[in-house]
């Protein structure tokens, strides 16, 4: 891997610094688990937006940890958090930049600054062209932090806290988040537990080009949560056995679905990565921007 020097850590020793680690990236794979044949399985969500799907206890939330590890390792991500049943992602809320619980204002409120760092963000691509370079996307190179929205359970936002009208502008400020943010390198990941037009519009919904669908009662369940016709093709999330949590349906861009075992982080797993998490992202000369 080429490193760049002001990505590089360093512990101090007798002897002086001695590197101690690569540090990862956003942009880089991240490892979510392992196949049908036991082969490891590396997903994207940069450029990227994932909706996770399936029953309660299916292990959606075991991905999404999965996720928020990898880019808690990542010095050029920063991670903004909405975990309505406060426990799921808790463990990482010393590191994000924001860690909503149920409160529809504080939720609101985040989504609005979101939007306004896409305008600038957009905004910033556009005058590039003024220098001779046109671009639609935000790159490695750019320098530019990525900023990763994880919802642990949608519902919570947009169908059970706060009135209607909060509800409502939740919706309409996640759906520009997620229509606008992927070339903005700020990519969004939400499970819920059925993404059904009355959790999640359609038109929200198909703005997902990932999903992952984990253990589904019944064939349409898991064609709301993969798309249409997935279930007839053989690709059912029924067929999952419910003592088989963490296995679930992957549909990536233009793909068939693939069977993956999440890998599961125990609770001291993600504890011990957080805290690691804490200690590289501690305030530092020659950081990344
Ligand atoms: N990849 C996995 N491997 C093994 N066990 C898992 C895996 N993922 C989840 N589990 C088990 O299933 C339990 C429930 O998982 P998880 O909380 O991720 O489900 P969920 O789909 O998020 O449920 P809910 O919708 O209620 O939040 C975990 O506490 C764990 O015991």
């Amino acid at each position: 891997m080429d490193l760049k020097p002001d990505r590089e850590m360093t512990a101090m020793t007798n002897d002086g610094p001695v590197p101690v680690a690569p540090l990862m990236s956003m942009f880089d794979p991240i490892y979510i688990g392992i196949d049908e044949f036991g082969q490891p399985v590396y997903t994207s969500v940069i450029y990227r937006n994932l909706l996770a799907g399936g029953e309660p206890g299916g292990g959606k939330s075991g991905l999404l940890n999965a996720i928020c590890g990898h880019a808690a390792m990542c010095l050029d991500t920063s991670l903004v958090l909405f975990d309505g049943k406060r426990v799921e992602l808790g463990p990482w809320q010393p590191i994000a930049d924001e860690f909503v619980v149920g409160g529809m204002d504080h939720a609101i409120s985040v989504l609005e600054r979101l939007q306004k760092v896409l305008d600038n963000r957009y905004e910033w691509l556009a005058h590039l062209i003024d220098f001779g370079s046109v671009r639609r996307k935000i790159v490695p190179t750019d320098n530019v932090r990525v900023i990763l929205t994880v919802i642990d359970e949608l519902a919570l936002y947009s169908a059970t806290y706060g009135t209607k009208l909060q509800q409502e502008r939740f919706v309409v400020l996640l759906r520009d988040l997620v229509a606008r943010g992927r070339a903005a390198a700020m990519p969004v990941v939400v499970a819920t537990q059925r993404p059904s037009h009355d959790i999640i519009p359609t038109s929200l919904r198909d703005l997902f080009g990932y999903r992952a669908a984990f253990r589904c009662t019944t064939p349409n369940s898991s064609n709301i949560v993969l798309g249409n016709g997935w279930a007839e093709q053989g690709y059912n999330a029924q067929d999952i056995s419910p003592e088989n949590q963490g296995q679930a349906y992957l549909l990536t861009e233009g793909g068939t679905p693939q069977k993956v075992k999440v890998c599961y982080l125990s609770d001291d797993n993600i504890n011990d990565l957080a805290k690691h998490a804490k200690w590289i992202r501690k305030p530092m000369s020659g950081g990344v921007a």
